[in-house]
């Protein structure tokens, strides 16, 4: 099947399925949403658990690091939020939702790894915590969970509150600072000097949740704590909440 084409904005952003729409497209609607802080294993735990209920999956924090990449590009004041806002809304985004494929390309250009770097890390959240360029993303996500279907994962910092409140599953996934930390330093290649790391973890996550509350469960929202288990035992626990709140097997 072909990618789905979505108008997402006064610059259209193309949604696709590059390999294909995942398994179980055009079944019964199934939403997960999933928030949680920094290295809490959102990103490979939401991938996972779309694998195994044939979703789509929607990694909204790529979009923030994608409209960080061409606000650096376009050389937008990161501290005018009015401009900000206007590069979100003019961002020329073609983001995949595939599981096992990820495209995030920006006006022509793959920026699947550039996103990751620390250029572009050390600036998000100048750029995720201007509320007028939330507004704008949090609108394309919408169109993006309703372009699948609304057969999704998607994961953030405000999925559960604020894009999808009224998702199947809503999961706060967690994990002590020390887990998260040596995560995403594993994660980085075990280079990265202490300081950084904690700058790039716990600095980033401080500064996010000025606008954003991913540290306690909203009503509702069921808390996951990974500290202590696997990758494997964390995606259990969470399709553990997903059958038991949407009531629908993996
Ligand atoms: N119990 C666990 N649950 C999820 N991820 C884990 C776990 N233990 C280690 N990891 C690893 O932690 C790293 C960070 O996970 P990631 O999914 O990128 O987090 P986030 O999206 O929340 O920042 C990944 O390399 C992942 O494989
Ligand atoms: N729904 C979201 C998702 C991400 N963000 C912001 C907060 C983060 O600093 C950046 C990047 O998010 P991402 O999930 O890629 O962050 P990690 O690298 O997993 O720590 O975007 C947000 O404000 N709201």
């Amino acid at each position: 099947m072909e990618g789905r084409a979505v108008n997402t904005g006064p610059t259209e952003a193309v949604v696709a399925f590059p390999g294909g729409a995942p398994a179980g497209a055009g079944e019964e609607p199934l939403v997960v949403a999933i928030d949680g802080p920094s290295g809490s294993g959102k990103s490979s735990v939401a991938k996972e658990v779309a694998r195994r209920f044939g979703l789509a999956y929607l990694d909204t924090g790529a979009m923030y690091r994608a409209l960080t990449w061409w606000c650096l590009e376009q050389g937008v004041d990161l501290t005018d939020a009015a401009a900000v806002a206007g590069a979100a809304a003019a961002l020329p985004l073609e983001q995949g939702t595939d599981p096992d494929r990820e495209v995030v390309v920006v006006g022509g250009t793959d920026v699947a790894a550039a996103i990751r770097g620390s250029r572009v890390t050390d600036a998000v959240s100048a750029v995720a915590t201007h509320p007028a360029a939330r507004a704008v993303l949090v609108a394309r996500q919408q169109q993006v969970v309703a372009a699948s279907g609304r057969r999704i994962v998607a994961e953030g910092r405000d999925i559960t509150t604020v894009v999808a409140p009224d998702a199947d599953a809503r999961i706060l996934l967690t994990a002590d600072e020390r887990a998260r930390m040596a995560r995403r330093g594993l994660q980085l290649g075990g280079e990265q000097d202490a300081e950084r790391l904690h700058r790039q973890v716990v600095g980033r996550d401080a500064k996010d949740a000025t606008v954003v509350d991913f540290t306690r469960a909203a009503d509702g929202v069921v808390t996951v704590d990974s500290s202590e288990l696997t990758v494997e035992q964390t995606v259990q626990a969470v399709i553990d909440v997903v059958v038991r709140a949407a009531g629908r097997p993996a």
